[in-house]
């Protein structure tokens, strides 16, 4: 049985966010049932939680006597191992994990930079500025994302577990306003909120939310 860890009370308040939801989105889509082990901010700073992931962080993932951490990776693994996230052609496949690394790099870095700034340094009397710069390099990317996708449904042919992450980190921008000016990448992932599999992932994320308010 396959079992990962998730906040035990999301900051996110249940938004699909946090980063055991693109585990179990993969998981959704090549039809994998899993378990998941509920962890408290003080659990995962312990030896038990360190001992599977160094960085005391969710998720992590546990299949056997296979442990893995980092979501990008989980998410390879799951998509090497069943079918439904890479395609079967070699090259085909080699471009969908290409872009799992551009969504987890390339437009993800100016995301969290943004994130980041915005919580911790709103204070800050260069803030406003700052803001602007970071927003500007994300604007950048996503109009380059955007003339790459043009009016297609998917990155590159099928929907694959590039198009997965790239989605789930476009979802970090919603309610920023930033997306509006790119009506394609706004469709796009729309589509991939639209897909079954999503949706079983996010109703599974949000009830764990909603137990732990009601508890
Ligand atoms: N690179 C790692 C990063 C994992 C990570 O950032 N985990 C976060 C949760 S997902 C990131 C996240 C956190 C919160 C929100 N939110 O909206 O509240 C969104 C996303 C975590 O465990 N944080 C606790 C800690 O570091 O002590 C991966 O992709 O697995």
């Amino acid at each position: 049985m396959i079992t990962i860890t998730a906040f035990e009370r999301s900051p996110d308040g249940g938004k699909g966010l946090a980063r055991d939801m693109r585990v179990r989105w993969a998981l959704e889509e090549v039809g994998q049932p899993y378990e998941v082990r509920l962890l408290s901010f003080k659990a995962m700073k312990e030896p038990a939680h360190l001992a599977l992931n160094p960085f005391g962080q969710i998720p992590t993932y546990q299949e056997g006597d296979l442990t893995l951490f980092e979501s990008g990776a989980i998410v390879l693994h799951i998509a090497e191992r069943h079918a439904g996230l890479l395609p079967t052609d070699a090259n085909a496949r080699a471009r969908a994990i290409s872009w799992m690394f551009a969504a987890l790099t390339t437009m993800e870095e100016p995301i969290v930079e943004r994130e980041a700034a915005r919580y911790l340094e709103g204070d800050k009397p260069w803030f406003t500025q700052r803001l602007l710069v970071v927003e500007e390099r994300i604007r950048k990317r996503l109009r380059e994302l955007s003339n790459r996708l043009g009016d297609a449904d998917w990155l590159d042919g099928a929907f694959s577990a590039g198009d997965l992450e790239m989605v789930s980190v476009l979802l970090r921008l919603k309610g920023s306003g930033l997306l509006d000016g790119y009506p394609n990448l706004s469709a796009y992932v729309a589509c991939g909120e639209a897909r079954p599999a999503y949706k079983r992932a996010f109703d599974a994320q949000l009830a764990v939310f909603k137990a732990a308010s009601a508890g």
